[in-house]
């Protein structure tokens, strides 16, 4: 099943169904209102009162008495996190609702799966966060495909661009042929249908005319690639159509993120520390990330309030263990975190603007899904009239409060 307007929840679920889609179908369900006490909450952990060797012990109670151990570690001070994301957060004047700590969940269990997936809650500024809503928008253009050049000849600069000019009624002309790329969505082959994850809502498509116009087709747009170009038909890097630079603020974001965590902790040698000796995940080569970590290609997915992507695993990438950087801008969602197979359940994670996270070694190899944007979280300094904003912030708090949620998700191919 592909990323879709969501459907009236189903009162009778087959039985068949795996753990991951019965976890997807309820969070997806619009009969009720979410339960978000079910969903691990960084702002709802109980922490230790003393570090030992470097960490924070903690433990999440979800709503239903599950509990989950995670460790928090301070991220290692780099300069240019300081540039990026406040100076003042590392001169010791912490600004409210800013963290420079990351959270490790299930370091030490036998769900090894989730080993190498950290979670940084609220890590970036709030004007830092406005300038990435900025860039995503302004980078969802040449020579950076969209979920729609298949289907329509955008104007060169972009959707965004032209809606920032003005150009709001500028037709644009639907294509005579869409190749394949955006293809319908289809339950039939839900593990090959990775370029349909993506696919924006066809039935949206379809119904346009043969011209629609600048401003009816942005809230239509559902992602963008940055960096390499990766084709979703054949699920293949295009080496030769060239590298185009990652947006600089994705990328100094992304890069700075991964160099700056402390790794030890979320690989750290279990064999002595855990009941389970088997259960000791193995230890990629993060000593080099920190020193060379590279992100060089990404997509950019633009959400709507009713838009979800199904469960997959993000495994194109030659180098396919080392950190993969997600950014959530906008409105608050739930993102499901499984296992190597939907048989096993997934754990819901509340994801605000402003968290990252981070997918890395066995992690890499874990479903993941983002059933469900939550309606009503748009946080006040990103809506249109936020006070401390640029005077041309308006357009994009226009944007982000009709409904969106934008995640930047970077890797790096080599
Ligand atoms: O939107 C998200 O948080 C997850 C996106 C994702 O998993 C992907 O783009 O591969
Ligand atoms: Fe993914």
């Amino acid at each position: 099943m592909g990323r879709k307007k969501c459907v009236q929840g189903n009162s009778t679920p087959p039985t068949n169904i795996s753990a991951f889609r019965d976890e997807e179908r309820r969070w997806k369900s619009r009969l009720a209102a979410p339960d978000l006490s079910l969903a691990f909450d960084a702002d709802n952990i109980a922490w230790d009162s003393l570090m030992t060797a470097g960490r924070l012990r903690g433990i999440w109670t979800s709503g239903s008495g599950a509990t989950e151990e995670c460790w928090r570690v301070d991220l290692d001070e780099l300069a240019e996190l300081g540039g990026l994301l406040g100076q003042s957060r590392w001169k010791g004047k912490q600004r409210q609702g800013e963290n420079d700590y990351a959270i490790i969940i299930r370091a030490c269990t036998n769900s090894s799966l989730r080993a190498g997936f950290v979670f940084f809650p609220r890590v970036l500024s709030e004007s830092f966060q406005r300038d990435l809503v900025g860039e995503t928008l302004c980078h969802a253009g040449q020579p950076n495909l969209t979920s729609l050049d298949n289907h329509y000849t955008l104007p060169p600069g972009g959707l965004w661009n032209a809606w920032k000019e003005g150009r709001g009624d500028e037709l644009v002309w639907r294509k005579r042929s869409a190749t394949s790329t955006d293809a319908a969505p289809s339950d039939a082959a839900p593990a090959a249908a990775r370029d349909q994850e993506r696919a924006p809502s066809e039935s949206c498509i379809d119904k346009d005319p043969a011209a629609t116009t600048v401003g009816d087709l942005l809230p239509k747009l559902r992602w963008a690639n940055v960096g390499w170009h990766y084709n979703w038909t054949t699920k293949l890097y295009e080496f030769e159509r060239g590298q185009p630079p990652l947006p600089p603020l994705i990328y100094s974001c992304c890069r700075t993120l991964a160099r700056s965590m402390p790794w030890q902790h979320a690989y750290p040698d279990l064999r002595h520390a855990c009941d389970d000796p088997a259960a000791s995940p193995p230890r990629p080569d993060w000593q080099r990330w920190k020193e060379a970590y590279e992100p060089d290609a990404g997509i950019v997915n633009f959400y709507q309030l009713k838009d979800s992507l199904t469960s997959h695993v993000d495994l194109a990438e030659v180098d396919a263990v080392s950190p993969l950087v997600s950014l959530s801008l906008g409105h608050s969602s739930v993102f499901l975190i499984g296992g190597t197979t939907r048989d096993v359940p997934p754990l819901p994670v509340l994801l605000r603007s402003g968290d990252a996270l981070i997918m890395s070694g066995a992690g890499r190899r874990a479903y993941h899904a983002l059933p469900r944007v939550l309606e009503g979280t748009l946080p006040d300094y990103l809506r249109a009239d936020a006070a401390e904003a640029d005077p041309e912030w308006g357009l994009y708090g226009e944007y982000l409060e009709r409904g969106a949620r934008i995640n930047v998700n970077v890797r790096s191919v080599f």
